[in-house]
Formats: C-alpha cells, structure tokens, sequence
C-alpha cells in the first residue's frame, strides 16, 4: 500500500534558518497519526512543509502518489490536503453558518454539507446565524473542525486543536477530531501529550527539528524515558 503523505528527507529554512534537518515521515490512508515535541521544534513547519506553504529546500513530498514538492499550496489543497491552522483563522464577521459553507469544495452539495456538520456537531446548530467572531474559543474550534470535515479532505493537518481550550472543552474537541478522522487521515500538532496518544493511532516525537523517535501510540505515557526527555 502506498503512502497517502510522504515526506522523504525534507530540509525546510526560513531565510538562512535551516529547520528542518531531513525530516521523514508517513500518513497512511485512514490513520491518525500525531506530531509531538516541545515548542519551537519544527512542529508546525512541517505541516506547513507538506502544504507548500514554506516548500522544502531539499527532499520531496508526496501526496496521494503524486510528488508535489514546489506546487502551489492552492493545488496541494484542491488535491485534497485541508489545514486547520493554530489560530483557527474564521471570517469573523462572517456567521458560523457562512463560516462552514465557504469551506464546501462543491457548490451543488453546500445544503448537503451543512446538515453534515450540524450532525456531527450537533452544538453548531444552535449558533449557526452567530457571527464566529463573538463565539468562544472552544466554538471557533469546532468551527474550524466542521470546515475540514465540509471540505472532503483526504487528509487533514490540524495544529494544536487543544490549544487554550479548558478541559471539558478538549473532550468536546476531541470527540469533534474522531468524527472527523472517520472520514479523513489526520496528522494532528498537539501539546497535550495524553490526547495525542489517545487519538493517534501512531506518532512521531520532533527536537531541533528532526524525528527522534517513532512508534505506535498503544500503552505509551509521557512518563516513558525516552519521551520525557524530549518534552520536558
Ligand atoms: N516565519 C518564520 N520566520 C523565521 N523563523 C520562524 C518562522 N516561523 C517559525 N520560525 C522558527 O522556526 C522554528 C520552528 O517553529 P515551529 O513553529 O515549526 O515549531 P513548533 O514545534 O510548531 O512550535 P510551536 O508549538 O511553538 O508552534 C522555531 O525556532 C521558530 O522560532
């Protein structure tokens, strides 16, 4: 079987700042698959590397068999690679509604989508002529959430979906995150070390940026040795 994402050695820089240094690593059709490592390790611009966002100096990324290193990221994305940035970036005087139709690929099926969403999200409903920008944080979220799942992504890169969210929020997110990973692969940035093993099926452990370490997610903790070198 092929690889839906493959990053294969990529040396990724801003301006002279080289940051990645030969990152690898692969997402296969239906997994979830986690990124992890302190602040500052390359995390985000490794997903910003397999979009084409900041292309790769050297090595190649492959996208549903298909090398698209150096395509425009518009292209990246139309193939079927959906982003839910950090900052869950909302129209913000858009309504929540608005919000999620924008992000329909196919203009014939918006209705379609729509109740889609509000199935899966069921909270969206209730605020759905609310503009985003009055929403809380766990709400934009979920916003940003519906909109990858609207999209028809093969393949969804979500960065720090748990970001200053309070805990009972988180659950909501996550639950969100698993109806979303039965449609689509995932390759989720996450902080919160137990979610991240709790929703990925595999990981990935970054420092300066390079893969340290790599296993499946089942009975790993934070308290393993080898991980909590690297995250504390
Ligand atoms: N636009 C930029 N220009 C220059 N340097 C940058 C830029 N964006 C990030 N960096 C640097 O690149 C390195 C990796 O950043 P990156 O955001 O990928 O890390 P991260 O692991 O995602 O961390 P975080 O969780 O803080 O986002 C950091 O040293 C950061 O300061």
């Amino acid at each position: 079987m092929s690889h839906l994402l493959e990053l294969d050695d990529v040396h990724t820089y801003y301006g002279e700042s080289h940051i990645l240094e030969g990152v690898s690593l692969h997402v296969d059709p239906g997994e979830t698959v986690a990124l992890v490592g302190r602040n500052g390790v390359g995390k985000t611009t490794t997903l910003r590397t397999a979009l084409q966002l900041t292309p790769p100096r050297d090595g190649t990324v492959t996208f549903d068999g298909e090398d698209v290193t150096g395509r425009q990221t518009h292209d990246v994305a139309q193939a079927g690679m959906g982003w839910i940035p950090e900052d869950r970036r909302m129209f913000s005087q858009l309504t929540v509604e608005e919000n999620i139709e924008v992000a329909v690929k196919d203009g014939e099926g918006v209705v379609r989508h729509l109740d889609r969403a509000f199935e899966a999200f069921p909270d969206l409903r209730e605020f759905r002529q609310r503009k985003a920008g009055n929403l809380s944080g766990g709400q934009q979220q979920m916003v940003a959430i519906a909109r990858g799942l609207v999209g028809e992504n093969e393949l969804l890169l979500v960065d720090e979906p748990s970001e200053g969210l309070a805990p009972q929020i988180v659950e909501d997110v996550a639950n969100a995150l698993r109806a979303v990973a039965s449609d689509a692969s995932l390759l989720l940035v996450e902080q919160n070390f137990p979610l991240a093993m709790d929703l990925a099926d595999r990981f990935y452990l970054m420092d300066h940026g390079e893969v340290v370490h790599s296993d499946t997610t089942e009975g790993v903790s934070a308290d393993d040795e080898e991980i909590r070198r690297y995250l504390t």
